[in-house]
């Protein structure tokens, strides 16, 4: 299965940089997550690792591929932050899902048994399967979230990339998420999913990366929720950073 492997990796949006001498390798079977406070270039990695932004240095690949050609043979999939969709569109969740079929389908683009039973199974999988005829938009955001990551699984995406899935997302649709993505890396897929919620990570993750505009560290889930280690991520000082993680049980 692919890991992800960024070699001093650098984007500018023109003069703005997002990312700075980035070197990172994320494994397959493992559920990897990406910390970092807003603006610290987690969406720009995604949008890197995807092939969707040009890096000015450094380069990315996925199972020894370029982006471009992992995105082409269906190796990987992008859950992306919800306001990037346009959930107006007039589209089901089924065919939301069956979009993970493109690559599968013959030339007709006709979808056939396969396929239809790929996506009846990534429905399951996601416990979508009673609102599979529901305009996208009409459904919350957790059950939007879980519609694309059931897109990559139909897809047979061996590489899942999910920005701030449990942004604006309830417990129970939390739990549902945390529990699909521990199954998906057991299954010895790649899992790389931002996030901004520290107390949810033990249960998430077996490991994170701390991300400033360039890695600060890479390690196990206790390594990056020290207090001195958040602070140098989120520029606050230790002791508050202290006093939140043992409000919250963080520590
Ligand atoms: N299209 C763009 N044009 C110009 N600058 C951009 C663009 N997209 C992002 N940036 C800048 O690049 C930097 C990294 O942004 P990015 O969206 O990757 O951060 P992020 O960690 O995902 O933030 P958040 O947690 O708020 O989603 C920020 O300084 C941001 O303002």
């Amino acid at each position: 299965m692919s890991a992800i492997e960024a070699h001093d990796l650098g984007v500018r949006y023109g003069a703005v940089p997002a990312l700075d001498g980035v070197t990172l390798r994320v494994d397959a079977g493992r559920v990897t997550a990406l910390i970092g406070m807003n603006g610290s270039g987690k969406s720009t990695l995604f949008k890197a690792i995807m092939g969707l932004v040009r890096p000015h240095s450094g380069e990315v690949r996925i199972g020894g591929l370029t982006p471009g050609a992992a995105r082409r043979r269906g190796l990987i999939s992008y859950v992306p932050q919800n306001e990037a969709v346009d959930w107006t569109f007039p589209t089901s969740v089924r065919d939301v899902v069956m979009l993970g079929r493109y690559g599968h389908q013959g030339f007709t683009r006709r979808p056939r048994r396969a396929d239809h039973a790929a996506v009846a199974d990534a429905l399951a999988q996601v416990e979508l399967t009673d609102l599979a005829d529901r305009q996208i938009g009409q459904l919350s955001g957790g059950q939007k979230k879980r519609a694309f990551v059931a897109r990559g699984i139909a897809q047979g995406a061996h590489v899942l990339l999910l920005d701030e899935p449990f942004a604006g997302v309830d417990k129970r649709s939390e739990a549902t998420i945390t529990r699909l993505l521990r199954e998906l890396a057991a299954d010895g897929r790649t899992i790389f999913t931002s996030t901004h919620d520290l107390h949810g990570l033990p249960q998430l993750a077996d490991e994170a990366v701390l991300l400033k505009g360039h890695v600060l560290l890479h390690g196990t889930v206790e390594d990056v929720l020290q207090p001195h280690q958040l602070a140098r991520a989120f520029g606050l000082e230790t002791h508050s950073l202290t006093a939140v993680a043992s409000l919250d049980g963080v520590a």
